[in-house]
């Protein structure tokens, strides 16, 4: 099923001891079906917030997360996680991990869909490795493995590429495009790095004050790299409204 993502008119309050904090207010996005959407936006503004409450983890006081298939009717579709540390559970194999995603499946669909997704992730031949024996960007391929053995019709990802350093983070992007062309759920990942989100995203939302600030649209063909004409232009134009926002002439966006 190829489902948008629409969130509408999100606000959330946390009470601390140091008085109420408002991450989200009044935010609306949409991420259209089978694209890859980014979401950027200083440290604290409301991403993880905003991730969780889509994934069902928080709820939000106000406004609602909704999902339209193909003709705009409402859909229910799979959703699958991936966050900026693997999660892996350091007692379970590889293979142990992933297959927990699908434990309701009978056991030889689960050893299937556990092998097709490991050659998919390129980890075939690691099925019974522990996640102490892989580096971390295997572990944070299993842990997109797990997100995607579901199948998931929606995939949010949380950081998932934050914790690496440059020259694996640049080949896991390489990985995440030929995965999601093969899969494409509809994406939205979460990132502060203005570059990685131009390099992946068909749209970068940039959100602030609680809500959304401006949609910036991608044009470039996929597979992309740091010399694809224009990206540079492009990262460079979304990071002179972070530094600048008084000066760019964005307005709050309803
Ligand atoms: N469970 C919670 N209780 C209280 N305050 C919270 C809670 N979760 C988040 N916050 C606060 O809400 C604000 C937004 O946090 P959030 O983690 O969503 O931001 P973020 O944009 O993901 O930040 P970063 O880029 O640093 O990960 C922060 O001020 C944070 O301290």
């Amino acid at each position: 099923m190829k489902a948008a993502l629409i969130c509408e008119s999100l606000c959330k309050t946390f009470e601390t001891p140091r008085g109420a904090v408002r991450p989200l207010q009044n935010l609306s996005l949409r991420a259209e079906p089978g694209e890859i959407a980014a979401v950027v936006g200083e440290s604290g503004c409301g991403k993880t917030t905003l991730l969780r409450i889509i994934a069902g983890l928080e709820r939000a006081e106000t406004g609602r997360v909704r999902f339209e298939g193909a003709s705009g009717e409402p859909a229910s579709p799979r959703i699958g996680v991936v966050f900026q540390e693997h999660r892996l559970f350091p007692w379970m194999t590889v293979r142990e991990n992933i297959e927990l995603a699908v434990r309701r499946l009978p056991a030889p669909e689960r050893r299937r869909r556990c092998g097709e997704i490991l050659e998919l992730v390129r980890l075939s031949g690691f099925e019974e490795a522990y996640p102490r024996e892989l580096s971390g960007g295997m572990a944070q391929r299993v842990g997109l493995a797990r997100a995607l053995v579901g199948s998931p019709d929606v995939l949010l990802m949380d950081e998932p590429f934050g914790a690496l350093d440059a020259l694996t983070r640049h080949s896991l992007y390489r990985e995440f495009v030929r995965v999601h062309a093969e899969r494409p759920a509809t994406t939205l990942l979460i990132t502060h790095d203005v570059t990685e989100a131009v390099l992946l995203a068909r749209h970068v939302h940039e959100i602030g004050g609680g809500r959304l600030l401006r949609t910036f649209d991608v044009p470039f063909p996929y597979p992309r790299t740091l010399s694809t004409p224009g990206l540079g232009g492009l990262s460079d134009r979304i990071l002179a409204t972070f530094l600048q926002p008084s000066l760019s002439g964005i307005q709050p966006k309803e």
